[in-house]
């Protein structure tokens, strides 16, 4: 074959592909432009995406297209858009993108937010529904309760946040999924979870592997293929805490989610293993979630602390100075349930939104959204949407209370959308509720002090990439209100039951006695 022939087969394979995607983009909604075969996937950046993301969505509209080599992204910047098509379309856009490296290779399909949308993924919905529903997560008051006190306690003696925020997190799931308390943080299988979290983060980053560009790269042999060697690394690694981790709570004489999930009739169809994954995701889920979004909230006490003073009023009026709020003052406590409200929409733990995807093409405001595209509800955009909150990077708890000027929705969806909604979001909710009325009713937040003798300056938009986006370190400083707010949690603290096998006898009793179908 001439040289001539070849430049011309070539030319006219190119001309093809142009073509098709000619084609293959009709209708789709504006985006930016793209390059023949990767598309915009040079433009993707791999740190602070959503920033990005942004920007195109203030350029192109609230609903704009880009393409990833051969994966079309939507992403949604309105809250109304966002609810209109992953809650109310639910049946059309509950899938997951397919990620490899993170899904298959390391999780081997077994992680439940990665799961695609399938009759296995509704088999692990069933069961886990009766423990996470409203009514049984109001049933976990008693350990939130004991939590919240040693959080409490700790602060009187330390201001490292982080650990005080990460072991209560991590203590209240351990103690759900496997009657595992943890007193201190520096528990071995802490550490491990951490190492886990840590891995899934890494293996998660868009980017990272060509596999997750290239798919098909996947049916290469390991020689061929050296991250199938960290992905196997990591999920032995994996493997040995939930199936460690199971064993213990089964061995325990208490009650717990583990015993309750292996009752079930879903769990007789299912591996051991799989069982374990399901009970050990949860608990993944739990640990870093909260504990970020705490970390949030003080970032907007050292940002914005003037609000602190009218949460204090209320919490002094409502409550007064001899006993802790608790979960059933909310109703009572509008502006500190504001402050809740307002830590979740200022800094999202997920900026860049949790992606869908499409099971079937879709019709959209005359755009079509192709089947198998990845759906990006981008919180960043919507938490920050000038048109419906004003003054957006400012923490303004008030704008809860007030009636918004525009008529337009407001982003409410902290918690996700449809069938993917994050099913922890009730416990969630309770100790977000509970850990900032305490810490507030308690504790003045201040900066630390720099050499210079001001206070230290924190920047408010450092955050890290990932999965979970938490902010860059910074320091604060917990006072006592008064010897006589110390004086309520120090006893609080002494007096609390702290034997978890008997609050987790309570709560089961509690859930009988409500009409809660027990299984364990
Ligand atoms: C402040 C705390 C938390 C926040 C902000 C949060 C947020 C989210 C978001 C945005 C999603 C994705 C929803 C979607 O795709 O539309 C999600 C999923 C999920 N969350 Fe949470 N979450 C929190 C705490 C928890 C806790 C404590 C648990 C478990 C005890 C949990 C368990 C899950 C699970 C299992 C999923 C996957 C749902 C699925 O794909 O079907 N989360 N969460």
């Amino acid at each position: 074959m001439s040289a001539t022939i070849v430049l011309w087969s070539i030319l006219g394979l190119v001309v093809l592909r142009v073509i098709y995607e000619r084609i293959r983009d009709r209708s789709l909604p504006p985006g930016p432009r793209r390059l023949p075969l990767i598309g915009n996937f040079h433009q993707a950046p791999t740190e602070l995406p959503w920033i990005t993301y942004r920007n195109w969505i203030q350029e192109y509209g609230p609903i704009t297209s880009a393409q990833f080599g051969g994966n079309t992204v939507i992403f949604i910047g309105d809250a109304s858009i966002a609810r209109d098509l992953l809650d109310k379309r639910g049946n059309i856009y509950s899938d997951r993108p397919r990620m490899v490296m993170a899904g298959e290779n390391l999780t081997k399909g077994m992680h439940l937010l990665l799961r695609r949308y399938d009759e296995r993924y509704k088999l692990h919905q069933r069961l886990d529904a009766p423990v996470l529903s409203p009514r049984a997560s109001k049933t976990y008051y008693p350990l939130q309760d004991l939590e919240s006190k040693q959080l409490l306690f700790d602060f009187l003696s330390t201001n490292h946040f982080r650990k005080v925020y990460e072991r209560y997190a991590a203590s209240l799931v351990y103690s759900l999924a496997y009657g595992i308390r943890l007193q201190t943080g520096a528990e071995p299988m802490l550490k491990h979870a951490h190492q886990i979290q840590e891995n899934f983060g890494y293996a998660g980053r868009v980017g990272t592997w060509i596999v997750d560009a290239l798919p098909f790269l996947n049916i290469l042999p390991s020689c061929l293929a050296p991250w199938k060697k960290t992905a196997e690394a990591f999920y032995h690694l994996e493997k040995a805490l939930h199936l460690g981790n199971m064993q213990t709570a089964l061995a325990s004489k208490s009650w717990n989610w583990a015993k309750e999930f292996l009752a079930s009739k879903e769990a007789s169809e299912m591996s051991d293993i799989e069982l374990a994954y399901n009970v050990g995701i949860l608990a993944d889920a739990g640990l870093d979630t909260t504990s970020v979004q705490m970390r949030m909230f003080t970032l907007g006490v050292i940002s914005y602390p003037e609000f602190v003073t009218k949460a204090q009023q209320e919490l002094d009026e409502v409550i007064g100075l001899d006993q802790l709020p608790t979960l059933e003052d909310e109703p009572d406590l509008p502006y500190v349930t504001a402050v809740m409200k307002e830590s979740l929409r200022w800094r999202s733990i997920v900026p860049g939104g949790i992606p869908h995807a499409t099971l079937e093409e879709d019709d959209y405001l005359g755009y079509r959204i192709p089947k198998g595209a990845t759906i990006i509800s981008l919180f960043w955009a919507m938490a920050l949407d000038e048109n419906t909150f004003d003054r957006p990077l400012e923490f303004r708890p008030e704008r809860w209370l007030e009636v918004p000027e525009s008529g337009k929705e407001r982003f409410v969806n902290f918690f996700g959308y449809g069938r993917r909604i994050c099913t922890g979001r009730h416990i969630a909710k309770n100790s977000l509720f509970l850990l900032i009325a305490r810490i507030l009713w308690g504790f003045n937040i201040c900066p630390t002090i720099g050499d210079d003798g001001k206070p230290k300056q924190v920047n408010d938009m450092h955050m890290t990439s990932g999965f979970v986006s938490s902010p860059l370190p910074f320091e604060a400083i917990f006072k006592p209100r008064s010897e006589h707010h110390k004086e309520i949690i120090e006893s609080s603290w002494h007096n609390a039951e702290k034997d978890v096998g008997v609050i987790l006898g309570s709560i089961k009793e509690k859930q009988i006695s409500i009409g809660l179908k027990v299984r364990g």
